[in-house]
């Protein structure tokens, strides 16, 4: 018997206006594994990511997690599913007006699941789990490297333990050194919490090292999924194109059309 998809998408629909973005989006994550979702610009990779969120409202299609459709739960359900789902924001997205320690542990203070007096010895637990030092906690998320500023979001997206965490271009503007050393806390932090991960990322030496699973977006639908490792050697055209960033080849010639 196979087991349950963590979460699951079949012949999911979007359009805004006349402009489809999802044309029957089938997608299987598996339970406490990595998916990378890879795409163009555009394609429609945020999207997908919203509405499982329940951020955005699909036209049709169904959305599964662990077994149940999103839609045909309550509001008591739903925000149970949320309070156990982080999310590592593109731009890390903190909140400059609070200090590193408030941020980190903004989500266990919004649900009362831990007292503020608390809240300050917590985050420097989580900031460890990160590499960071506790004098972190009481800077200002200004005052961080942007590596540290991921790092920081990071530990925000773990702080309350979630069983899935989506990450949005981890390593964006990350030299290729942090670059990896975030990859290694990410896979580090989902094997110790036995999270499941959905990644958007265009970087391949990222996707391979975080993802178990692959899965290409092009044209509203998945064209292709499979092993993380087999990125560039896939055999299907248009993923290998993409994945070794090649000029020629069936996308490129798409768009010239
Ligand atoms: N709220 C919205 N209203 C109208 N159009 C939208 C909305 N959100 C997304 N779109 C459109 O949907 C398409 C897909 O957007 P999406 O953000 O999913 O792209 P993406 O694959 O994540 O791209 P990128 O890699 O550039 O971040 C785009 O054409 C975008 O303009």
């Amino acid at each position: 018997m196979t087991d349950t998809p963590k979460i699951r998408l079949r012949d999911v629909r979007k359009a805004f206006g006349s402009k489809v973005v999802l044309d029957g989006v089938d997608l299987d994550v598996r339970a406490r594994h990595g998916m990378v979702v890879l795409g163009g610009s555009g394609s429609g990779k945020s999207v997908t990511i919203k509405c499982v969120l329940g951020l955005i409202r699909p036209d049709s299609g169904l959305i599964e997690i662990d077994g149940r459709d999103v839609s045909a739960m309550t509001d008591r359900q739903r925000t149970e599913i949320m309070d156990r789902t982080g999310m590592l924001f593109q731009n890390g997205a903190l909140f400059d007006s609070l200090p590193v320690w408030e941020n980190v542990c903004f989500k266990l203070l919004a649900q009362k699941r831990i007292s503020r007096a608390k809240a300050r010895d917590k985050a420097a637990e989580i900031l460890a789990q990160v590499g960071l030092a506790p004098s972190v906690g009481d800077l200002s998320p200004a005052e961080l490297s942007g590596g540290m500023q991921k790092r920081v979001a990071l530990a925000r997206a773990i702080a309350a333990e979630p069983d899935i965490l989506f990450l949005d271009e981890p390593t964006t503007g990350l030299d290729p050194i942090m670059g990896a050393v975030i990859d290694g806390l990410i896979v580090d932090c989902v094997k110790r919490l036995g999270a499941t991960t959905v990644a958007i990322t265009h970087d391949m030496a990222s996707a391979r090292r975080i993802g178990d699973d692959a899965a290409m977006i092009h044209k509203g639908k998945i064209i292709w999924n499979g092993p993380a490792a087999t990125l560039g050697q896939t055999g299907n055209p248009m993923v290998d194109q993409f994945a070794r960033g090649e000029r020629e080849g069936p996308i490129q010639m798409e768009l010239r059309k």
